[in-house]
């Protein structure tokens, strides 16, 4: 059943050393990895971590008292196996609207390179390749065991309608039959109690592989000679919110094996700003829901499919808004457009992705062929709009009637974030299992009415942009 899963590497673990059994004891009760206890001690500035280092450091023999003619080898090297604990400089843990995230704790200046915000070590992080051998950190599931196959998290049939997307339903509902049976597989009456106790019942399952989908980061890991395609669960890097004009990155430090999230090169930050990443790219909003459960308004990967034969043309298109660069790199050029002329966002950098264009010639060389063009094209956003059961006007509604009650929903998955982050991922995943019929009617009903919300003000914007493009066209 596993080869049928969406990620379907049967996982298997080397384990049972028990050095890591101890860094990983080590770091759900150390002085410096209690984030519920202590969180500010935790966020130090650079000067002060990078001054004093929170573990035991390998003091490798002075050059003049080496015997050897041999290279000392990097010092980073001999840290690995000491207790490690993940650093941080200069950010906060603090709750928001899209749940916890992360937030400048000071003014950045922009630099020529990248700099880096937390470390997180490889001790910390629960890593599995997806090809041979497996690395598993910690060890806290048998040999073999796919649990960590990554599966979506479910959603009642009402629901799945709600999103009004038949596509995405049908995928949903696929992907959720596919862990049911799944579950149904795996967690049979004689399977032993260590991983009966995990998943009494598919709910918990469902729940604990969505939340673990939802905090993976896919990456690829030097480790010696080898690299690896990996998926990895990282405490405190999973704090991090998604952008589409992220701020940070992460980045792979080989030579200690220590995740490190980066600000980007050049990139300036005010005291109080999100610190963001960019989950996928070049990803629609469906996919986001799939498997995040989130979705955006300014998606500037969003498509709408057209099926006339309406096409504008594309440079004039662009140089209305401003927009350059190639198609897969699209972006805003702000100084050209008026001051405070804010209405340029993502939304329009997919709209001038997805709309029907020609592209002969600087100008089309007909107004009133480009002008009927545009109608054309805006009259079959209408349509798309009008088979919608609902209008963004009345999902609006719905979702602020639905603010309210969904706070006390909203504190117990924010618990749970916050939970996962504080201790051990062994700990965090039964106690992720433990919580689950508290949140099993937390339904994702907010979300679900967002996505469709989303898809709405994106054809809108995408009609008003034609609006605009055809009053601005210079002929
Ligand atoms: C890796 S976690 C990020 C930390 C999370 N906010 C928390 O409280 O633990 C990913 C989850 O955060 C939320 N999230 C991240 N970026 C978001 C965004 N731009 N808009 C809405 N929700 C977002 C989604 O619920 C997503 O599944």
């Amino acid at each position: 059943m596993a080869s049928s899963l969406p990620l379907h590497q049967p996982t298997r673990c080397f384990f049972s050393n028990p050095k890591l059994k101890n860094f990983h004891h080590g770091w759900s009760q150390g002085p410096n990895c209690s984030f519920a206890s202590d969180a500010q001690n935790q966020i130090k500035s650079i000067k002060a971590t990078t001054d004093t280092p929170s573990y035991p450091i390998f003091q490798p023999p002075k050059a003049e008292e080496s015997l050897s003619e041999l290279d000392s080898a990097d010092p980073d090297f001999y840290k690995i196996g000491y207790v490690r604990s993940m650093r941080a400089y200069g950010i906060d843990f603090k709750e928001g609207p899209d749940g916890f995230g992360v937030h400048a704790s000071k003014d950045v200046e922009p630099l020529r390179r990248p700099r880096v915000v937390m470390e997180i070590p490889l001790e910390l992080m629960l890593t599995i390749s997806q090809k041979l051998p497996w690395m598993f950190f910690p060890d806290i599931i048998p040999v073999g065991h796919p649990i960590f196959d990554i599966i979506n998290s479910t959603n009642s049939e009402e629901e799945l309608l709600e999103l009004q997307d038949p596509n995405l339903a049908s995928t949903m509902r696929e992907q959720q039959h596919r862990a049911l049976e799944f579950w149904e597989k795996n967690w049979h009456s004689g399977v032993p109690l260590k991983i009966k106790r995990l998943a009494r019942d598919p709910e918990r399952f469902i729940w604990a592989v969505g939340i673990a989908q939802s905090r993976c980061i896919n990456m690829q890991l030097r480790i010696g000679a080898l690299v690896q395609d990996t998926n990895m669960l990282i405490p405190y890097a999973d704090m991090l919110n998604h952008s589409f004009k992220p701020n940070c990155f992460f980045h792979w430090r080989f030579k200690d094996r220590m995740l490190e999230v980066m600000i980007n090169a050049g990139q300036r930050i005010k005291k109080g700003d999100e610190m963001t990443v960019n989950y996928l790219s070049g990803q629609k909003n469906d996919m986001f829901m799939q498997r995040y459960g989130f979705s955006s308004s300014v998606n500037p990967w969003d498509v709408i499919h057209f099926s006339g034969n309406a096409c504008v043309h594309l440079d004039s298109f662009l140089s209305v808004f401003n927009i350059s660069g190639l198609p897969e790199e699209y972006y805003h050029n702000c100084r050209l457009s008026n001051d405070g002329d804010t209405f340029v966002d993502g939304a329009v950098i997919a709209a001038a992705r997805t709309i029907p264009t020609w592209s002969d010639g600087d100008v089309p060389p007909i107004p009133s062929m480009e002008r009927k063009a545009v109608r054309e094209l805006q009259e079959e956003c209408q349509q798309m709009l009008a088979r919608f059961p609902t209008t963004s006007e009345q999902d609006q509604k719905i979702l602020d009637s639905m603010l309210e009650p969904r706070r006390t929903h909203e504190s117990a998955i924010k618990c749970v974030a916050f939970t996962y982050s504080t201790f051990s991922i062994a700990s965090c995943l039964l106690h992720v299992l433990k919580v689950t019929p508290l949140l099993n009617d937390c339904s994702v009903n907010m979300d679900i009415c967002r996505y469709r919300l989303h898809r709405k003000l994106f054809i809108e914007k995408t009609i008003q942009a034609l609006e605009i493009y055809q009053e601005r066209i210079l002929f």
